[in-house]
């Protein structure tokens, strides 16, 4: 929680003004952070200075692991985050691509669990991954890659969070996540929880012991209209001490993370939080 406010008070402190085109907006605007999260003793990366929906960042890459491409199979989950990107944003409205309400195109987890070859095959990289890894095996290249920029016009957004990195050092997992681009208040209360779940729950179906997980952010930014929030209410606050994620030991497989598993096998203990802060949102 600690390197999460460092994060923020640094961009608050050092932060230079980027005029942002796609949202018409302006960011306070620093480069590269490296964030660590500590799986193997399940320190759970969770905002305290304001209330987390963690559910719903969970529910998210969930969706992500499926393959998802539509808004409303996001919102079953228990996640409404991808609705104004697939149904306010005026560019993705009028591309042809666009299959209609809801629709989010070729992104994320499509490219995930369905990369298009030349020949019209699909690549699963993930279920490459997960095989591999079960076995025991660290080709050096157990990468999931959301980033295609060959069908950037066939998505609503390119992908953030656009690439993560398995590697095993004997039975420990490692994950190292990169971001190209990220809003810090919104988007990264979601992503620390991500990319710390990601490595538990592959951990936990590979069969490995869970290590540390790697966060490489590029672009980190505060868009102006959530400034004040953020320098006057939440870095007023004192954080509280890490909580614990438990997940049903159940989830034994990709299959299983495919089919049955809701946010209902999914729990935080010790979740100590201030109030919630409501940031705006930029489509
Ligand atoms: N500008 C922007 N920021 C993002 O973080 C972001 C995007 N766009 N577009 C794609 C996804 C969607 N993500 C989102 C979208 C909404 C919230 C959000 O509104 N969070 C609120 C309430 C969550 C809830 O009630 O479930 C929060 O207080 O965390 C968070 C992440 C992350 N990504
Ligand atoms: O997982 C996510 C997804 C999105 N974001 C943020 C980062 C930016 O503020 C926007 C995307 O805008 P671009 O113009 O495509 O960079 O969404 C995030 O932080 N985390």
């Amino acid at each position: 929680m600690r390197q999460y406010l460092d994060l923020c008070q640094r961009i608050v402190n050092e932060g230079c003004w980027i005029e942002n085109k796609r949202t018409g907006k302006r960011c306070l605007t620093v480069i590269n952070a490296d964030l660590t999260y500590d799986v193997a003793n399940n320190r759970f990366p969770i905002i305290t200075t304001r209330k987390s929906y963690w559910k719903a960042a969970i529910a998210e890459f969930l969706g992500y692991i499926r393959g998802y491409d539509n808004a409303a199979d996001f919102r079953k989950l228990g996640a409404k985050t991808w609705d104004a990107n697939a149904n306010e944003n005026q560019v993705w409205m009028n591309n042809p691509h666009r299959k209609g309400t809801d629709d989010m195109g070729r992104v994320y987890g499509v490219q995930g669990r369905a990369w298009r070859k030349p020949n019209g095959e699909t690549v699963d990289q993930l279920r490459k991954i997960v095989n591999n890894l079960s076995r025991g095996i660290d080709d050096r290249g157990e990468i999931l890659t959301f980033l295609n920029p060959g069908e950037f016009d066939l998505g609503c957004l390119r992908p953030c969070m656009y690439n993560h990195t398995f590697s095993l050092l004997g039975d420990t997992l490692y994950l190292t996540s990169y971001q190209r681009s990220c809003d810090v208040p919104l988007g990264l209360n979601f992503n620390q929880i991500q990319v710390f779940t990601f490595l538990a729950l592959m951990a936990q179906i590979t069969g490995k012991k869970a290590g540390q997980a790697y966060h490489k952010i590029v672009n980190a930014h505060i868009y102006e209209d959530q400034l004040e929030l953020m320098r006057d209410v939440q870095l007023k606050r004192e954080p509280f001490p890490s909580p614990k994620l438990e997940i049903n030991p159940d989830i034994k497989t990709l299959e299983d993370l495919e089919t049955w598993v809701t946010m209902d096998d999914f729990n935080v203990v010790g979740y100590q939080c201030h109030e919630p802060i409501k940031y705006p949102f930029s489509v």
